[in-house]
Formats: C-alpha cells, structure tokens, sequence
C-alpha cells in the first residue's frame, strides 16, 4: 500500500498544499490528481504507479528545502485503461477531479499552477500540455483550481464496465467475529445489482466453524474483504489461505481493515435501520442475527465512502443459509475445475455450459453454480420452467434467443443510475432494452398463458413469475412511463460522456431549446459582423473564425493587416496573416461562451434531474434486470440440451429425478458422461477425425435400493478414466441441483449435502507444505466434516508417500468413510491389497475400468464394470509416454523378477547395444499402433453394436464376415 510520509506544507507550493491536504484523508490509496489533461500522482504513489504501469517516473520540480517531487501521469482521456490495471494489481485509486468550471481565456499563454509556482521538469509532457491548454492571464495565476475526490475506486465496488474485466462481478465481502469466535457473520454487497446479501454461521466447533465459512466464501467469492480492524491474527492468516485457495492465478483479493466501532452491533443496527426506513430489520429475517447485522453494515459504510453516496438505491438484503445449498469447497471447485481450468490450456464447465445471451444471463449462471440447491422442491420448479421452455418451436425458441441477445447490461445501468453516473449512453441502452424485453415477454404470451395467474406466490411456476416481472403488453406499468420518459429526453445518438453536452432531445426542454438556439446560430451571427466589416473598412479579404488559442478572430493577410482599422486589436500573428478581435466580436464571443456555458450547465441539471426520476423507479429497472438474467440461464439450459442432443443422437441430455422418500444419499446415473471432457474430444474430433466421437457413456449406482453398497473401489489402468468418471459424477450432481439437465440417460439423486474431492496433488511450497501434506489436509478436512449425506471423491489418496505408509493410510480412510461416516464415496485406487476388503465389508464394493489386450498391446475402453482389476498397465502408458526404450525394457525386467520380493534386482539389466536398440520397437510408432488399434478396435465394437442378424440378407452377412476379419487382421 502506498503511503506517503507526512510532509511540512509550508515547504510547498500552494498547489502540492492543495494535494498534500487531500492525500492526507487517503493514505493507503493512489490518488490521481486531475492537472488538465493528465492525472497525476506524486512521491510514493507515482513510484508505484510508475512500477505497475509500466510509465515513466519523472519529477516535479523540488520542494522549497531543494527535494525533488517525484511525479506520474497517465492521460486523462485513457485513464480507464491505466485505472483498471492499477485495481487490478490490489491497488485503491482515487480520482481528485478540477471541479471549477474551466473557462477559456483565449489570447494568453501563461499558466498559473506551472509558471507561477514550480519548476517543472521540462521534459514533463503533462506540464507541457496542461501549461498548453489550461492557460490563464497572470492576474488570475495566484489562484489554484479547486479540487475535490469525486470517486474511490475499489476492487470490490466498480460498477463502469470499462474497468470491469469480462466475466468479472465485482463484490466487497465484510466479515464479523463473535468474541467467542465461534459465531461468524458476512455480508457481501454488489453495488451493480444494489443488493446485499448476509449470512451467519454459528458452529460447535473452531474446525466447523473455519470449514463453514470457506464455504461461504467460495459461494461469495469477493473481490475485496473487510475485516475488524482488532481481528485476531491467527484468523487474518486464516483469511488469507481461503482467499488464495479461491484464487491461486489471480492476485489476492486486499483484505482492508475497517474501524471496530464500524463493526459494534448497535451502531450497525441503528445504521442499518435508518438506511432501510424501517424500525426492525426483523422483515430481513435478521433481527436475531447480530453479526450479520455488523457486517451488512460495515459494507454499507464502505459503500457509501467509496461511492460518496447515499445508497439510496440498495433496499434489498438477502440472508442466506449455508445449510441451503449443496456445499463445494473452494478445492473441490478447483478441482472440478468448474469457474477456471487447473491448467490455461484447459477447459473449464462454466466455459462449456456457458450459452448465455445476455450479461445478467451470464452472471446468473455463475451465481447458480455458486449455490447449487438441496431443496428439491425449488430444484424441480427450475426444472419445470426448462421443461416448458424445451415445448417451445425451435424458431420459438431461436428468436426468443435472439431477443435475449438485445438487451444491454441493464443490471449495472441500474446500478449506475443509482450512484448518479450513468452515462447518456447508458440510457439509450435501458430504452432499447426495455423495447426488447416487451418483445420478450409477448414472445411468451404467445406461447404460454398466463393469464390466469393474477397473484404471485412461492407456488407460481417459475416461468409464470418470470414473465410477470417483464413489461405487461398492455404497457401500462412503470415500464411505460420508463420507456416515454426516456424516449422524449434522450437523443437517439448521445455523446459518449454527459461532459460534451448534446444528450437531451430538442423539444424536452424550452429553456435548453432557446440556449441551443443561439448558439446554433453562431455562424449566421459571425458572417453578419464580417461582412459588416468588409465593406465598413474596405476590407474584401475579411475573414471570420475560431479556434481554442485564439478564440473569435478576423484574419487578413499581412500585407491587408496594415489597413486594419484601429479599434483591430491584435490577437495572434501568423506567418502570412494577422488576426484581430474587435469589441464587436468580443461582445459577441463572450455571449457565444456564455450561451454555450449555461446550456452545458442547464442540461447537465436537466440530466441530473431525470437521473433522479429514474432513481425513483429503480426497483422496477433491478427486477427486470434479475428476471432477465434468470429467464436468460434457463434458456441457456435449453439449448445446451437441445444443441447437444441434436448434434450426437446417441448423448442424451436428461431431466434428473430426485428421491424425495427418503433423507438417504444415493445415486443412479445411467449413461453418464464428463461433459468438459467430451467437449475436448468432440473439438479434437472436429480438427482431426470428424467420424469418431469416443466418449464411453458410464453409470454409477450407489446407495439405492438395488445397489446398498456406499463406497465403490475403483480400480483399472493408468488412462482407464478413473478420475474422470468420478468427476462426471460430481458434475452431474452439481448441474442436477442447479435445476439444469444432465449429461446422461437417466439419473435419480437421493439427498446429497455436500461434495468433497481430494483429487488433485500440487505442492503448496508458497505456504511450505509438501504434495503429501496438503494431500493430507484435505483428506483430512474430509474425515473431519463429511456425513452420510456427502458424496466423497478421493483419488489415490496415499500415493504421496512410501507405498507401506501410503497403502496403510488408504486403507485406514476407506474403513472410516464407510463405517463410521457413511457417505457415498468413490476411491481410486493402484493399491489392488484394497479390493479384497469389498469381499469382507458389505458397505465397500469393486468396480473396474475395462481393458483389452491385444497381440501385447493395451486398448483402454473406458467402460466401468463390476469386479476388481489387478493391474495398472503403467508400462503402457510409460511407453505411450515416450519414455526410452532401454528404461522400458528394465522396468519390465524388474516387473517380471523382482516385484514379488519388494527389493530392487542385484544385477539390473544390461543397457542395449546400438544394434539392439535399433531392432527395439520405435516408441512414435508403438503410440501410433496404439492409436490405430484403439480406432479400429473401435470401428469394430461400433459395427458389431450396429448389426441387426434378423435383418441381413446371407449374402451381407458373408460380406460382413469378410470385413470384420479384415479389422480384425489390422488389430
Ligand atoms: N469414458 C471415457 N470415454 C472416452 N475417453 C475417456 C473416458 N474417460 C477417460 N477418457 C480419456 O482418458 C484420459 C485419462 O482419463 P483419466 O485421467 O480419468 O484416467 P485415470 O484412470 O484417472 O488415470 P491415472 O490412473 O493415470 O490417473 C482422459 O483424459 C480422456 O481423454
């Protein structure tokens, strides 16, 4: 953080006074400091920001005991750009804007805040520039332009899209501790939605309670945390570790400290309370809730500084309960990968389910993810509304789609409309998007009737509640009078910025029209007085104009120039001409500027104004925006289903059932498959081999009626596809609670609460743990918190220690998961010692990942099966691998000999010759073979599959004897 020493003002200027005074209130913050056309940073702030921007440090001038200044600047135009990466790198930015109205004094080029102060650096292009543009007459150089910080701009509370990174929701998170520390509440606020969410996690113990709150932080996932400033800090670095595990590429998200009073539950109650305009904040269902209560106020104040403003506009507060949701930890949500891929090459499921049309759309689909439901009830009403919108037409259906993709970010307008900045643009973007989400809601008229549903209640279909929340057709809602207001006051092309003027429509406004008359007129006016003049002096050559130095001037060449009558006062010389103003065109000039003052000034009032009216119906503008986003993620279900069942016949997508008769955790998925993984394959096969599509559909059954066992030992090669068809279990739980369909045949759900994996293994040398150790942490934060309600995962736990302490760990963990948890798990393993205990134990049972091995070489068919398997057929891989033929041949030596005996062989076997090496298998070629073999072994499975006998003629079969054996001769 940034922090500038203090410094003695007398040493200084009366403009780094100015801006030491103003930076004395933000010391952790990078202040930009508006200079013309420049916003500058001084001392450590500009080392910094010169250091993450990448610009140059350069000096202004030196203080009065001979110090130099170090100086930045970034250009005021671009500034978004520089802003951005500055919040990015875990900076605070706050932006001291010239708030006097410049006022140009044409005709002098002198400047006040350089020339009569400072030194400046002479190779400082900004001083140059401003010393250009915002030039004074000395007389009024003793004066300083007044300033004021208008914005704070924090990771956690931007609402301009231009400083947003795409797929980003920004959110401030703050947290308050119980003295006891064993009770924690959080509130999260999203200035963009106007809305803040809470929560309090109350736990028997400290574990519990850490293990339930990086819970609620992965579900909340800010991009800035607000802490007590007295927190503890054992639970700081607590923190700190969540924060990191939720975003290990990313920088940390600041963790800032906030004034304990902030945090005391009466000041929060009374804050909260007076915000809201209520006298109990039991209609929140918070009354109770003192530390959700603190926090949800402590976000509220940081809002309200950061924005310097009042909030008005967030009414809404949301408690939520942990116990709600089915839980993922953060490591779970790395490991499935489903926000980010492990790898950058990768693919993550957000990225392949993600067929949103809109923003809202885009961001309501990561927020379901992030709270997937347990309750079945309100999973089945989603799931109803997909259901009714997979009725539609396909054309229906594609140009609803199409609507969808017409409407603008009207969440963050919304929001931006209440913090007053919302740009002209903004709200020729609300107008059209309110056009198209009255299309959208006849485009469901059309197909739905709704028209008996005249009161809303929990028990309204979601899709009825939905449309109801659009524009009625009869429009005469507050959309209406939304739509008319906007429709009369803005352009239809406004200025990107409310600073240029030329927003407000001719004919809303009369007193604006009159203004913006006179000034339109500005040339007639011009051309008058000149040819005035031209004829009054004699003067044909006589011209008139206009530029930013000069201002209103006549030109006549230089040799006219000395016929100039002499109330021609000389403003600027050129190299052939001269030009002059004269009290006409002064007079005119200045009511020219002072027409064009007051009509910038007047239509930024009338701007001001209809913010304020819009401010007025914002709620109505936040609900659209929410239901909008909700219809979009259910049409995003929609045609994921539709796409992938219309493209593979054979991949069906389908409609999770759940079994609600009793609390046990089951499952039954018949054919389920690994959607990122076969969307990689699928991609693969579109570049290299269009015909093939290898995905081997799986089921897993658990804990049913037919299938007791609750925990499957899964053995099978190295490739087999263990790992992924325990993930494609966990993805088709999570989509399934998520209300979405599943890639699968057909899959039934008992009560599943929570998922743990323990899958992935990579040092964490950062924080000094070892892969074994973090490998042990998270097996043993799932020993710890797991119940029979959880599906667990663990993938050859024990694999990163000797094979003894490993096998005696691994066997330890399956005993307990199955005897005295209980839960659903699915264990892989290369330790075979373990299958034998799914003979003893009647909870435990094998399954195996088939292979074939033909002519010595291995064909992975990815297909689970019943019964244990003995081997892992590493070498295989290892040779797949392209590991050198010489090492393969001793390790198959040793495998053959001395694997028995646990010890490594005396005499280990002798390197090939030269000779012998080239009569070794090419290991390219042996992949290669390898590949092939897997096509045409799958040809023939395919074809063999395919085949009716009770349909072929004697003759196709013959035929198809024939080409069968000819496959067959290749394998
Ligand atoms: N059901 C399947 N259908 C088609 N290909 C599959 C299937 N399952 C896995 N694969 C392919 O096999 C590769 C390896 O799968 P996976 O990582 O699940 O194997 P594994 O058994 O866990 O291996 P290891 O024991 O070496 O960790 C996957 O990347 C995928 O390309």
């Amino acid at each position: 953080m940034p922090q500038t020493m203090p410094h003695n003002l007398d040493h200084h200027t009366p403009m780094m006074q100015q801006y030491l005074t103003l930076k004395a209130d933000y010391p952790h913050a990078l202040v930009l400091y508006r200079m013309g056309d420049f916003y500058e940073l001084f001392f450590d702030d500009a080392k910094l920001a010169a250091d993450i921007l990448g610009i140059t440090l350069t000096r202004r001038g030196n203080d009065k005991q001979g110090n130099t200044i170090p100086m930045a600047g970034v250009p005021f135009h671009s500034a978004d750009g520089y802003i951005a990466r500055l919040i990015n790198a875990g900076q605070t930015v706050v932006v001291c804007e010239q708030v006097e109205e410049e006022k140009p004094e044409y005709g002098s080029e002198e400047n006040p805040e350089h020339n009569l102060e400072d030194n400046i650096a002479a190779t400082d292009t900004a001083a140059k520039s401003i010393a250009k543009k915002t030039s004074k007459t000395k007389a009024n150089a003793a004066k300083i332009m007044e300033r004021k910080v208008v914005r704070t701009l924090t990771a956690g509370t931007l609402t301009d899209d231009s400083l947003i990174t795409q797929g980003q929701t920004p959110t401030v998170v703050a947290i308050s501790f119980a003295k006891q520390q064993m009770s924690v509440g959080l509130a999260q606020l999203d200035l963009a939605q106007g809305q803040i969410r809470v929560t309090e996690l109350n736990c028997d113990s400290h574990t519990a309670l850490q293990s339930e709150l990086a819970n609620a932080l992965a579900r909340f996932d800010p991009s800035e945390v607000l802490i007590d400033e007295q927190l503890s800090e054992a639970w700081q670095h607590f923190l700190q570790d969540c924060l990191s595990a939720n975003s290990p590429t990313a920088s940390l998200p600041p963790i800032l400290s906030q004034p304990h009073s902030y945090f005391l539950p009466n000041n929060a109650l009374e804050h909260l309370t007076q915000h809201l305009s209520v006298t109990t904040l039991a209609g929140f269902g918070i009354e109770q809730k003192p530390l959700a209560i603190s926090s949800a106020s402590v976000v509220l104040h940081y809002g309200k500084q950061t924005q310097q403003a009042d909030l008005r506009h967030i009414r809404s507060l949301q408690l939520e309960h942990n116990g709600d949701f089915l839980q993922l930890d953060t490591i779970s949500q790395q490991n499935l990968e489903i926000f980010k891929p492990v790898l950058a090459s990768g693919i993550s499921l957000l990225s392949v389910i993600d067929h949103c049309q809109t923003p809202m759309g885009k961001r309501a689909l990561v927020h379901h993810l992030h709270r997937p439901l347990r309750n079945v009830t309100l999973i089945n009403r989603r799931l109803d509304a997909v259901e009714q919108l997979m009725t539609l037409p396909i054309a229906a259906f594609e140009l609803l789609k199409q609507t969808l993709s017409e409407i603008s970010d009207i969440e963050r307008i919304g929001g931006r409309i209440g913090l007053g900045s919302a740009k002209p643009t903004d709200l020729l973007k609300l107008r059209l998007s309110l056009a198209q989400a009255l299309a959208l809601s006849k485009q469901l008229q059309q197909y739905f009737d709704f028209n008996n549903i005249t009161t809303l209640s929990a028990d309204t279909p979601l899709l009825a509640m939905l449309s109801k929340q659009l524009p009625d057709l009869a429009l005469t809602d507050s959309f209406a009078n939304i739509y008319a207001l906007l429709e009369q006051a803005i352009v239809d092309e406004p200025p990107a910025h409310i600073r240029d003027g030329g927003m407000i429509k001719k004919g809303y406004d009369p007193q604006l029209d009159e203004l913006q008359n006179l000034h339109g007129n500005i040339e007639q006016t011009l051309e008058a007085l000149a040819v005035q003049e031209r004829q009054k002096n004699n003067l044909p050559m006589l011209k008139v104009g206009f530029n930013k130095v000069s201002g209103f001037y006549f030109e006549l060449s230089a040799l006219q120039a000395k016929n100039a009558p002499e109330y021609f006062t000389r403003r600027q010389t050129l190299k052939n001409a001269e030009r002059f103003i004269t009290p006409a065109l002064k007079t005119i000039e200045e009511s020219y500027l002072s027409a064009q003052g007051q009509a910038l000034t007047l239509e930024k009032r009338i701007y001001e104004n209809l913010l304020g009216q819009l401010k007025s119906q914002l709620g109505d503008v936040q609900r659209l925006a929410k239901a909008i986003g909700y219809l979009d993620v259910l049409a995003n279900w929609v045609s994921l289903t539709r796409l992938q069942n219309r493209s593979h016949h054979n991949k069906n997508w389908c409609r999770p059932l759940f079994n609600t008769k009793d609390d046990t955790a089951s499952l039954n998925i018949q054919g389920g498959r690994h959607i990122v993984v076969e969307a990689g394959q699928q991609r693969q096969a579109h570049h290299q081999r269009p015909s093939l599509d290898p995905f081997v559909a799986n089921d897993c059954v658990m804990g049913t009626a037919n299938q007791l066992e609750r925990l499957m030992l899964i053995t099978g090669p190295n490739m087999g596809g263990k790992s992924t068809y325990m993930r494609q279990t966990a993805l088709i739980v999570l989509l399934a609670c998520c209300g979405a369909y599943v890639p699968a045949q057909s899959v039934t759900l008992g009560r599943i609460e929570r998922i743990f994996t323990r899958i992935g293994s990579a040092d964490d040398l950062a924080s000094g743990k070892s892969t074994f150790m973090v490998e042990m942490i998270e097996t043993a934060n799932i020993m710890n918190q797991a119940n029979a309600n959880s599906l667990v995962l663990m993938d050859e736990v024990g694999r990163g220690t000797s094979t003894q302490d490993g096998l005696a760990i691994a066997h330890a963990c399956v005993n307990y998961l199955a005897e005295k948890i209980g839960c659903l798990t699915l264990f892989a393993t290369h330790y075979f010692e373990l299958t034998e205990l799914a003979e003893r134990h009647p909870k435990m049972f094998n399954q195996h990942l088939v292979t074939q091995e033909i002519n010595g070489q291995l064909l992975l068919l990815h297909k689970i099966a019943p019964g244990a398997t003995h081997r892992s057929f590493g070498l295989h891989v290892a040779k797949m691998a392209g590991l050198p033929q010489a090492l393969l041949v001793q390790a198959q030596y040793y495998l053959d000999n001395h694997s028995e005996q646990k010890s490594l062989p005396n005499n280990p076997l002798p390197y090939p010759s030269e000779d012998e090496k080239q009569m070794g298998l090419d290991l390219q070629s042996a992949a290669a073979d390898y590949q092939t073999l897997k096509t045409d072994e799958y040809k023939l499975n395919q074809q063999l599959q395919a085949l009716n006998p009770d349909e072929l003629t004697p003759k196709q079969a013959l035929e198809f004897i024939y080409s069968l054996k000819e496959l067959l001769k290749k394998a």
